[in-house]
């Protein structure tokens, strides 16, 4: 077997966490020209009724699937692959990366002054098989005036961002409690992966 794993993520936040538990891995990134439409953003619409569990699962087995058809379309080493996706959850509704400016405001006033979850799905696929693991993490949020988001939004932070912040980031400020998994919120729960690591025989250094 390789000694390196696939990360199938476009976020360099991903890659960052990987590093930090010592995993040699190699991005396997979709290219613009050769894989839509199995990696457009319509696969990340929610279903009708769906709960933020189910989807966030369901978006990164969608995400599996595109990248083990990646790897076998460029004939790539048959080296494990790691997907994940992270998701916000309030009030069973589900938020995603804000669409625009308009969008991030709303729902970092949606979060403030509140407590939400934060899930984030991983899934490790080699040799035929596929391992999936769950991480769900409580955050709560300090009220925040109407200047304090704006000046956030207007960071630009909080593009590409499920619920339009970063823990990592200036959001930090935001913050009053976590319960949970902080790599988790960031978007790669490092404790879950190591232990899917490792069941493939693949533990971190
Ligand atoms: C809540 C939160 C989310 N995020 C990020 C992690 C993810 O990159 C992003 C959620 O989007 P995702 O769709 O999970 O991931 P992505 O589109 O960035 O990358 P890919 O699909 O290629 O793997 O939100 C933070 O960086 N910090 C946070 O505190």
């Amino acid at each position: 077997m390789p000694d390196f794993i696939y990360l199938a993520s476009q976020s360099p936040r991903r890659s960052q966490l990987l590093e930090q538990i010592g995993v040699r891995h190699v991005l396997l990134l979709p290219n613009a020209a050769g894989d839509a439409p199995e990696d457009a953003e319509a696969l990340e619409a929610p279903l009708p009724g769906e709960d933020a569990q189910d989807y966030v699962q369901r978006v990164t087995a969608l995400k599996t699937d595109a990248a083990l058809a990646r790897q076998a379309r460029r004939a790539l080493p048959a080296a494990p692959i790691l997907c994940c996706d992270t998701t916000v959850a309030l009030d069973g509704a589900i938020l995603g990366k804000p669409q625009d400016a308009q969008d991030a405001t709303r729902m970092l006033a949606r979060l403030a002054g509140r407590e939400h979850q934060v899930l984030t799905a991983v899934q490790l696929a080699w040799a035929g098989r596929r391992q999936a693991a769950l991480s769900c993490s409580r955050v709560r949020f300090a009220p925040l005036s109407a200047a304090q988001i704006d000046a956030y939004v207007a960071s630009g932070e909080p593009q590409g961002k499920a619920g339009a912040y970063g823990i990592q980031g200036r959001a930090a400020a935001f913050v009053e409690r976590i319960e949970g998994s902080y790599s988790g919120i960031m978007g790669l729960p490092l404790f879950e992966t190591a232990q899917l690591l490792g069941a493939a025989g693949l533990a971190p250094s």
